[in-house]
């Protein structure tokens, strides 16, 4: 027989005995079989069984009862159904499998109380209950004498909440909800096992507590997330979808280009210009590759040894490559020749004597002046050393702007060698820069006694601006010029003799230009005799 039927007995019994003893037996059968409806009723909503778990009407039911049915059972008559005497707690029966039961306080002294793992049923059994199945519920009495107020307010209030949640639960049968809320009352039930140390007195009143505060806090994070959600539903639906702007750019009209795209128009009219240049030089070298050199011109360079050359090439010709200007010497000659120099003139030591920085400055004209004139850098002042073999006399640098006086040398007592100053690219300042050049300017222009300018050309670059423009200063001032090519070993040979061939070819209508073009390296000695040569005449036949 289940605990039910007992007391479903026990009433019957109590009805019976009423019958006849009282004088509103009438109206007290009455309120009893009401109260016996009522609990009925409850059943049947609760799915027939024992509602373990009492809502907050059905303890005031019970409040309201207890004093009239304490009353009514003194006199003998019915007590109402679930009417605690004594507390009651809710343990679990190993025997019966870990199912919750009631006892009385008296009964459970070797019952063990709830476990983990009859705590994690209990939760369980409660998230079915909100899902709608009502077969297990809960219900843990906190009536207890020192139970504060307040613990009692918190304990109608989780029921209200509960209430509230299971009722939103169904009717919107959102599981999430529901989780959410279990999930406050996992952290209580939670709390319970950890508060199992804490007396059975405090125990409950924590639990309720906690579990009421749990709860609380879990449906107020429920519905602010609720609401958040919907919030951020809504305010994303509200929210005017922001239209793409486009800008209409029109690539003519420069008045509403920002400083950016002005940066970008003059980044790209400087590439414009930078490949037109790259044209112009691609087509300019594809014009000096076209050039055809003249077979004297070729056999000259070939001759010489001119141009990049390789060793092996230079010792089958016979020349001594352990020397330091190694062409400037005659082909298989002893030690005791090499010394020799074939023109007289350039046997004569080398002397510096006169600098000048302005024109006032310049030495007396004494004597036939060959002066080497040229860009900055070009090996005037090396092709100065080369052509005499003395070594340090004329200072030279990698740096461009070394020389930047007019510096004269005399040649023995028959030439007078003059070294001028670089015009173009140099490490100086420009004004500098200018001076010199008005000085070279004037030099080649005004010098009395001057026989020859020899004008030096890289072989590499060929002529530039400034170049011409001195050339044209000496066809003006009929200054006899003579080009000489430098830095031959840096190219093919092929290339030197183009570039012969393309500056005599561009210079054959001067007048006062000196044929043919010198091509010389004063670094392999290639074309050094031969333009010794040359301006040993000048020497000798030089007349002031
Ligand atoms: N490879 C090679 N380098 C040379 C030749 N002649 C000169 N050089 C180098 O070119 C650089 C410039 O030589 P300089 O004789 O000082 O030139 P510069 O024309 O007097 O220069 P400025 O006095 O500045 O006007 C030096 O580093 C030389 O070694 C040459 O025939 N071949
Ligand atoms: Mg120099």
């Amino acid at each position: 027989m289940t605990t039910e039927d007992s007391l479903r007995h026990k009433l019957h019994k109590k009805l019976k005995l009423s019958t006849g003893k009282s004088k509103n037996s009438k109206e007290e059968n009455k309120k009893a079989q009401r109260t016996v409806d009522d609990d009925k009723f409850r059943k049947k909503e609760n799915g027939g069984k024992r509602n373990l778990k009492s809502s907050g009407k059905d303890k005031k039911f019970r409040r309201g009862q207890e004093g009239s049915d304490e009353e009514g059972y003194t006199k003998g008559r019915f007590k109402p159904v679930n009417f605690d005497r004594k507390r009651k707690r809710i343990y679990t029966d190993k025997n019966m499998g870990g199912d919750m039961m009631i006892y009385d306080n008296e009964e459970v002294d070797n019952k063990k109380a709830l476990s983990k793992k009859g705590m994690s049923r209990v939760k369980s059994n409660f998230v079915k209950e909100k899902n709608g199945d009502k077969s297990r519920t809960m219900w843990v009495s906190s009536k207890k004498k020192d139970a504060t107020s307040e613990t009692k307010r918190f304990s109608s209030k989780i029921k209200d909440v509960v209430e509230t949640a299971q009722v939103s639960t169904r009717q919107r049968g959102k599981e999430k909800e529901a989780e959410k809320v279990d999930g406050g009352r996992n952290v209580s039930s939670k709390q319970l096992t950890t508060s199992k140390s804490v007396s059975n007195n405090n125990l409950d009143a924590s639990w309720n507590k906690y579990s009421d505060v749990s709860l609380l806090n879990s449906s107020k994070k429920t519905v602010r997330n609720k609401k958040g959600f919907n919030d951020d539903s809504d305010a994303l639906d509200d929210q005017p979808k922001k239209k793409k702007r486009v800008i209409r750019i029109d690539p003519y009209d420069i008045s509403n280009k920002r400083l950016d795209d002005g940066v970008i128009v003059e980044e790209s009219a400087k590439e414009k210009k930078k490949d037109l240049k790259k044209d112009a030089e691609m087509s300019k070298n594809a014009q000096f590759r076209a050039i055809q050199p003249s077979p004297s011109i070729l056999s000259f360079v070939e001759d010489n040894l001119l141009g990049r050359r390789r060793l092996i090439e230079l010792r089958r010709a016979g020349y001594n490559i352990e020397l330091s200007v190694p062409l400037d010497n005659v082909p298989f000659s002893a030690s005791s020749e090499r010394e020799r120099i074939e023109d007289n003139i350039f046997r004569n030591k080398l002397t510096f004597f006169a600098a000048a920085k302005v024109s006032s400055s310049f030495p007396a004209p004494d004597l036939p002046e060959i002066a080497f004139a040229g860009r900055s850098n070009v090996g005037k002042s090396s092709l100065l050393n080369a052509l005499t073999r003395q070594w340090g006399v004329v200072r030279t640098s990698d740096k461009p702007g070394l020389t930047q006086t007019i510096n004269f040398f005399q040649l023995g007592t028959k030439l007078c060698l003059v070294d001028l100053p670089g015009y173009g690219f140099a490490y100086a300042k420009e004004e500098v820069k200018d001076a010199w050049e008005e000085l070279v300017k004037e030099y080649v222009s005004t010098r009395v006694g001057l026989k020859r300018v020899c004008l030096l050309i890289d072989t590499k670059w060929g002529m530039k601006p400034r170049d011409h423009e001195l050339i044209d200063l000496m066809e003006r001032s009929q200054t006899k010029y003579q080009i000489v090519l430098t830095k031959t070993d840096t190219v093919f040979p092929v290339d030197v003799a183009r570039r012969a061939m393309q500056i005599e070819e561009n210079l054959k209508a001067n007048k006062s230009i000196v044929q043919p073009v010198m091509m010389v390296s004063s670094k392999s000695g290639a074309g050094i005799r031969s333009f010794r040569t040359v301006l040993s005449k000048i020497a000798r036949f030089a007349k002031l």
